[in-house]
């Protein structure tokens, strides 16, 4: 049984990734903290889980993670990269949902997430934690970055075409929009019912943290420079993610569709949809699964690309327990397998 640990258990990834451990077969939870409820039950927090733990929130510091063979840390960027070299030290391998080691630049991290990094000596080591791509490099590693959950949808959803090489690398773009969920728990007033509710806007137009990770993980499946435009948006939901890239095709011969369903063909959690088909995203809430099509409107030169998945699971904590099962050897649909809720 492996013992795994979570910081950042008040949290939305936090507490997704106690709903998901909860009936993982081969995890037990030995420790969740939080700095404002420790010494609370955690059922308490989140009735949705009573009768699935005893465990009491506890306070990071106190020693409660050293005894887990693995620590999640759900908790705000420049958060995990104080604690990760203690852990690693302690030969406890260590998966991070934040933004601390997805990008290899460490300045332009700095640049982007406006503070200096406590460890960059990690940040080469670190495994992108997207196993449609890194699957071999996640099995090796002792730290895991999982993408965020913009990025996730991005490059799952280009990857069949740049990998091919079939379109123009240097004018893409990536629509995306986000449940309000996606801001997390702590989040600023933009998202109440009150403020979000009723209405859609897009948000950092003029530039978001997510372009440098997307365009790193683009250019790493092109081979070369990528040029994107990446603009989010907020949805009036709780849960979900979904993307609509546009590209220019380089070569009009290919069978898209055949190319997205062999790209997919033994990937557990990328459902290519049948041709023709328009993916919603309450047919992924709740599941780790990440729904695409794609088109070539009027058979033209354009390739419309639709994605969508839940943020919180294929777009944060299901993805990092699915690379928790890659880590360690499990069947790497080990209690990511319960349909999506719907409606
Ligand atoms: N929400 C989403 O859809 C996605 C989120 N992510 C990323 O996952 C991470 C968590 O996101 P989310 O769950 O939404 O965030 P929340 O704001 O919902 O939760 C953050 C958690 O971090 C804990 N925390 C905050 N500061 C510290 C600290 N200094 N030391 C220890 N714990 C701390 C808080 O617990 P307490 O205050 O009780 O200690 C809280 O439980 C973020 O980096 C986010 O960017 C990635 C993909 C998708
Ligand atoms: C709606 C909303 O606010 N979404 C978040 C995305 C959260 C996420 O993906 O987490 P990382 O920051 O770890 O990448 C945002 O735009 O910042």
């Amino acid at each position: 049984m492996i013992k795994a640990g979570i910081v950042g258990g008040t949290g939305y990834t936090g507490v997704e990734l106690l709903r998901l451990l909860a009936v993982h077969p081969d995890v037990e939870v030995c420790a969740i903290t939080s700095r404002g409820e420790a010494g609370r039950p955690v059922a308490d927090l989140f009735p949705n889980l009573r009768g699935h733990y005893d465990l009491c929130f506890t306070d990071p510091a106190s020693g409660e993670l050293d005894k887990c063979d693995v620590v999640f840390f759900a908790t705000p960027h420049g958060v995990a990269q104080s604690t990760v070299p203690g852990l690693l030290a302690k030969g406890i391998k260590v998966i991070d949902l934040s933004a601390d080691f997805r990008i290899r630049d460490v300045a332009l991290w700095e640049q982007w997430y406006k503070q200096p990094h406590a460890c960059p000596e990690l940040v080469d080591e670190a495994v992108y934690g997207l196993p449609e791509l890194n699957r071999d490099k996640i099995r090796e590693a002792r730290l895991i970055a999982c993408p965020g959950c913009y990025p996730t949808s991005v490059l799952l959803g280009f990857l069949p075409l740049l990998e091919q090489g079939i379109i123009d690398a240097s004018d893409l773009i990536a629509n995306s929009a986000s449940g309000a969920s996606g801001a997390g728990r702590q989040a600023s007033i933009g998202t109440l019912l009150t403020e979000a509710g009723e209405s859609f806007k897009a948000y950092a137009t003029a530039g978001h943290r997510h372009l440098p990770e997307i365009t790193q993980g683009l250019q790493d499946i092109a081979g070369g420079k990528v040029s994107v435009t990446f603009v989010p948006h907020l949805l009036p939901i709780v849960r979900g993610i979904h993307s609509t890239l546009y590209a220019t095709l380089s070569n009009k011969d290919v069978d898209l569709q055949s190319l997205y369903e062999e790209r997919y063909r033994d990937e557990p959690f990328v459902d290519v949809m049948p041709a023709g088909s328009q993916p919603e995203t309450r047919s992924v809430k709740g599941g780790n699964t990440c729904r695409i099509s794609v088109f070539r409107p009027q058979d033209g030169d354009k390739v419309v690309v639709l994605v969508v998945e839940d943020n919180l699971v294929k777009g944060a904590s299901g993805q990092a327990i699915q690379n928790m099962n890659i880590l360690f050897g499990l069947p790497e649909n080990a209690g990511l397998m319960a349909p999506a809720l719907l409606p």
